[in-house]
């Protein structure tokens, strides 16, 4: 069994800053701990709106506070997010992300992150970034 805490692992280098201001991301749980899927409690800042397409992930994401909304680019759909939303991305489906008020998200990623990722200028993460003790 692992057992961590938010609080240990945000003041560890699981937390990771967007180099491009948008969001923050705790890594609770990586490729290191050999379950097959990570997961991380991530912060989208007040007022940002971007561009993700995880073209070699699936990601869940569970909206624990805040609110904002996702609109598909592949039909332009638009979907409010608030406290308790669930959205899949089980299409590899390219979106924006708008929190209108800052984001709490708990966030699963198949395949798992291996730790470092930050957004590649498409939208995508690489399948293996450096690790978090890197
Ligand atoms: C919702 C989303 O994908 N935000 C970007 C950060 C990501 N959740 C991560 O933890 O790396």
């Amino acid at each position: 069994m692992i057992v961590r805490t938010l609080q240990e692992c945000e003041q560890s280098n699981r937390r990771i800053v967007s180099p491009d201001g948008n969001w923050e991301s705790t890594r609770m749980q990586l490729k290191e701990d050999q379950t097959g899927y990570a997961f991380n409690i991530t912060t989208i800042y007040a007022g940002k709106d971007f561009f993700l397409h995880y073209k070699r992930h699936f990601e869940s994401v569970y909206c624990i506070s805040g609110r904002g909304e996702i609109e598909s680019k592949v039909d332009g759909k638009v979907y409010p997010i608030t406290p308790g939303t669930l959205y899949i991305l089980d299409q590899h489906d390219p979106h924006m992300l708008r929190a209108f008020e800052e984001l709490k998200l708990a966030c699963v990623f198949n395949p798992p992150l291996t730790g470092r990722e930050v957004h590649n200028p498409d939208g995508s993460y690489d399948l293996e970034a450096a690790p978090i003790e890197a």
